[in-house]
Formats: C-alpha cells, structure tokens, sequence
C-alpha cells in the first residue's frame, strides 16, 4: 500500500471538514477524490502530505506509520518523499525550466539517469529545446508539464495533485491530462488527484473515491460508481439527469416517468429516484405506453441533442434528456418518453 489512512476526522474550529475516513491507496494505483467545493478534498491531501496536522486518527505511507495524533507521531511533510502539484504551478519564476526541474533532486539519486530521464520526459511532452527557458515564456500548459516533471524528479513515492488542470482551457486540459497519465504509469507513482470533474476522474483514476459533506461516500471503479451508484447524488454525477421523489407500493415506485420496479427495497420506504438524461428516449409517435411532453427548447450538443421538456403532469419541472440523434423541434411540440426499467435509479432517503 502506498497510503493507508484509518479513521480519519478533522475539525476547523467548531466546523468538521472530514468525518470517518478510511481509505487506501495501492502501488501503482491513480486515485481521484471526486466531489463538490468545500466537501474537504484538499483538507485530505494536505493531511496526507503533511501540511496539515491530523488530529485524529493513523496514515500510513509506504506501510510506515508517519502520522498519528495519539501516539504523538508527526513526520514532516518533508521527509515523506510525497510530491505535489497545484494547479497555480508554482514555479520558480527567476530559475530555467532546468534548474526548476533539477531543484529538488536528491544526492542519494542517480544523477545523470535522472537528467537524461528530465530530458527524456519534456521530449515525449513536446517540449524538448525549452530547458533554458524561464517559467513567464512558457504557456500554461508549458508550465504544467515542467511543473509535473519537477514533482516527479525527486523520484516521490507518492504524487498528490490538487486540481492540476482546471487553469487550462478544455482542449489543453485534455491534452495534458492524457501526458500526465502516460508519464504517471511509466514512472509507476502512485497518485491522488483532487477534482470535482467526473469525467476527468473517469478518465485518468483507476478507482475513484466520491465525497460529499467530508464523508467518504462510494470508492470504487469508474465503471462501479458510473453502473452502479450507491446514492442519489453518486447516480446523478455524471452528466444531467432528473430526481424525484416517491414511495414504494406493492413492489413499485410511481414517477412522473412512469412506473419503476424495486426489489430491495421496503414497502412505503420514501425514496428518491435519479433519471439520467440520456436514459430517456424521445419519440416522435405517439404511443400510449409513453409519456406526454413538450419541448420546451432543443440544443445541439455535437453528437448529441440535449431536450428540455415539459411534462402535463408537472408544468413547473424541466425534464432533461439526451438523445444520439440530431433532431430539431420547434417550442412546443409534442413528443412521447420512454425509460427503460433498469435506467431508473431508485435509494431509500437516508
Ligand atoms: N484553513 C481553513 N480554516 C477554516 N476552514 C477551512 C480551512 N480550510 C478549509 N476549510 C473549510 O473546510 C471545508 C472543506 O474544505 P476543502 O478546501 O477541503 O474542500 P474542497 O472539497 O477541497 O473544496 P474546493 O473544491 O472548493 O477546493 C470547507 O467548508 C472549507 O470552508
């Protein structure tokens, strides 16, 4: 294990940021904290790198324990080989791409391999010739790639990354997020990266771990938390979706939707209900096994068209949905949905 924390809550004043966290993170293994502002990502990376004192609960990094309030053990951030990157870079801005990089190489390294690698890592990044370049030349993108090598160079056990990527416009953002995975993997760091863009979780993290509230509340794999989220807010992450509220009676739950079967679930348990946009399908024909709606606007969203929709039954809620097709209508057309029965997510309220 590359990192272990145990039983883990953290108060600013009367304020508790972090409640009962425990997780871990393997060799080799890209975890993203996933979650809204203020849920207390970076309260638990700057735990881990040491930046922050733990007041409750044990981290282990590397199997060794560096932190843990109750035996007064507190390693400096210092000395637990962790590298960091933020998303402002934070370079040196009076030192060249070189000397940045080389800055925190250690003695005890193999020097010459490190350089060669320094060297080897900025080619495969398309920046190869910019080593004698000051930070201020260099684009944002530039600059996050230097500042990523920089955090790699030391050779850390583990790299923690905050945000490293919400400065860049989406095209860069893409780029440098498919470089930084490849570079990652090769050098085989472990890694935690803070973001609050599922997508970006889905895209590089080999598990994702979904907080809300300071709470921990799904770790799992992408494709786990996407197929088979454990609450309402996990299930409508990803992408728009629609939530109602409902009950269960004789086995089924009632919605604007229609009608949904639950097994698992209590008879009059209170439940919310998430519909992913692009579970409903929109016709054109009418059906009597399909709901009523109105388009109430049309948007073409490059593959997909994204419909905000108005239900009889409900005239004061925008339904979504997402279709594959390209369609256009007018406000106020009349179209039928359809959900299948299995695209219905249905949790007991807590
Ligand atoms: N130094 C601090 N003093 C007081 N409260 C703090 C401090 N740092 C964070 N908090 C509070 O703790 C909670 C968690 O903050 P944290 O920065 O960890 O959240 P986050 O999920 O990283 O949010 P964001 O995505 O906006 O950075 C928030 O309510 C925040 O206001």
């Amino acid at each position: 294990m590359s990192i272990v924390l145990r039983q883990v809550n953290h108060f600013y004043g009367k304020q508790q940021a972090l409640r009962d966290i425990n997780f871990e993170v393997e060799s080799n293994q890209i975890v993203a904290l996933l979650g809204p502002s203020g849920c207390g990502k970076t309260t638990l990376l700057r735990l881990i790198a040491g930046l922050e004192r733990l007041q409750s609960g044990e981290l282990y990094l590397q199997q060794q324990l560096v932190a843990a309030p109750e035996q007064a053990i507190h390693m400096a951030p210092e000395q637990r080989s962790i590298g960091m990157m933020f998303q402002d870079y934070a370079l040196f801005p009076h030192m060249s791409v070189r000397k940045n990089i080389e800055y925190g190489l250690r003695k005890q390294q193999n020097i010459p391999q490190r350089k060669q690698w320094i060297e080897d890592s900025l080619t495969s990044m398309g920046m190869q010739g910019l080593l004698e370049r000051f930070p201020h030349t260099l684009s944002g993108g530039q600059q996050q790639r230097v500042a990523l090598i920089r955090a790699l160079a030391p050779e850390p056990s583990t790299l923690l990354l905050d945000e490293p990527f919400s400065a860049l416009d989406e095209h860069l953002r893409q780029q440098v997020r498919e470089e930084t995975l490849d570079v990652l993997k090769k050098s085989n760091t472990p890694a935690v990266m803070v973001t609050h863009d599922p997508l970006e979780a889905m895209f590089i993290a080999d598990r994702i771990v979904v907080m809300e509230q300071g709470r921990i509340v799904q770790n799992d794999s992408p494709q786990e938390i996407y197929q088979r989220p454990t609450n309402a807010f996990v299930a409508a992450l990803f992408g728009p979706s629609n939530r109602f509220e409902s009950y269960v009676k004789q086995g089924r739950v009632d919605t604007p939707l229609g009608c949904f079967l639950t097994e698992q679930i209590a008879e009059a348990q209170a439940v919310d209900v998430i519909v992913r946009a692009k579970d409903i399908v929109v016709h054109q024909l009418e059906n009597s096994q399909y709901v009523e709606a109105r388009v109430i606007s049309v948007h073409a969203m490059g593959d997909e068209t994204h419909f905000r929709l108005q239900l009889p039954s409900m005239p004061e809620r925008v339904i979504h949905a997402r279709m594959r097709d390209h369609w256009q209508a007018s406000t106020g057309t009349k179209v039928w949905l359809s959900v299948a029965t299995e695209a219905a997510y249905i949790f007991a309220k807590a």
